[in-house]
């Protein structure tokens, strides 16, 4: 079997597309939505990715506020600035991208953040909502892997779907996800035993433990869908964390990396600050965004 290939830089260009459009409704109330970025520091892998959002924010119609901070910030100073933006109108979204500076406490961070302007969905009053199935606001990469596995199989009721990894950004969400989709969810991790036959049994695999090529071809239970959300810079250059070669041979589909998850990240993270400019406004949510 040779695999079919999920674009995601496809999706993530159509989804983009509907949000541009949605924008310029919601702009002819009055109304612009506004996404506040913050880094601290200058981890080089983070600039690139508040740079393509702060461009792909503005490409959709909405306000981009750019905040850089040195690396040696007093957290105080941070909490300050979060605080400016909780209180700002302007400001629907308000992102702090991670990984912080060591001295940072990122929880700490994070929940200082207004959970209705949470567009990452980490605050811990999300993560509750999430886990209880209420309204909240959820987490970009997890969502963006839900679109493209509804697109990719429809209904997810039924379905065996092993998460490999149990990060709060993406393995613990995507749990959440899938078993709201009722699917028969396991999440895996570096100490689970017998990996490969759990995933031998899986017709949906999520590998997200970032670790380069981890997840072998003969893993893959013929026919099932992988969505890998690795990022590994190699000797090779960027690899996931799914040998993709020998796994395209087993796999029914696969996201290639780059090109796959990553792309639905920046354009679920826009996603959600329209969700958020809505629920401010006392609109209904946009149609598809949203679980
Ligand atoms: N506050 C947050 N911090 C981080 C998040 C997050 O969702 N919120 N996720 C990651 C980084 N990330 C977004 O911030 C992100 C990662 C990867 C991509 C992407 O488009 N990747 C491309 C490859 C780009 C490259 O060459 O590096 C791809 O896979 O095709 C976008 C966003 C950690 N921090």
């Amino acid at each position: 079997m040779t695999a079919t290939l999920i674009d995601g830089k496809a999706f993530a260009a159509g989804l983009r597309t509907r949000i541009g459009t949605a924008v310029a409704a919601l702009k002819t109330q009055g109304i612009t939505p506004g996404l506040a970025v913050v880094l601290v520091g200058e981890d080089p892998a983070s600039e690139v990715y508040i740079r393509s959002k702060g461009r792909m924010t503005r490409e959709v119609g909405m306000n981009s506020f750019e905040h850089r901070l040195p690396a040696d910030t007093p957290q105080a100073d941070l909490l300050a600035l979060i605080d400016r933006l909780n209180a700002d109108p302007a400001v629907n979204g308000i992102l702090v991208q991670l990984p912080l500076p060591r001295h940072m406490d990122e929880a700490a961070v994070i929940n200082a953040i207004d959970p209705a302007k949470d567009v990452d969905g980490f605050h811990i009053l999300n993560v509750g909502r999430l886990a209880t199935g209420q309204k909240a606001m959820v987490p970009c990469t997890p969502l963006g892997c839900l679109m493209l596995l509804r697109d990719q199989l429809g209904s997810l009721s039924g379905k065996n779907a092993l998460v490999i990894g149990r990060s709060n950004i993406v393995g613990k969400p995507m749990a959440q996800l899938l078993l709201r989709d009722s699917a028969t969810v396991t999440v895996a991790h570096s100490r689970t035993a017998n990996l490969r036959d759990l995933c031998r049994q899986a017709d949906i695999v999520v590998a997200a433990v970032g670790r380069a090529r981890f997840v072998q071809g003969d893993w893959i239970k013929p026919g099932a869908v992988v969505i890998d959300v690795g990022i590994n810079r190699t000797d090779d250059g960027l690899v996931g964390d799914v040998d993709f070669v020998s796994a395209s041979q087993f796999a029914g589909a696969i996201t290639p990396v780059p090109g796959g998850v990553g792309p639905m990240t920046i354009a679920c993270l826009l996603a959600n600050t329209l969700t958020a400019t809505a629920r401010a406004n006392g609109l209904p949510d946009p149609q598809g965004l949203t679980p």
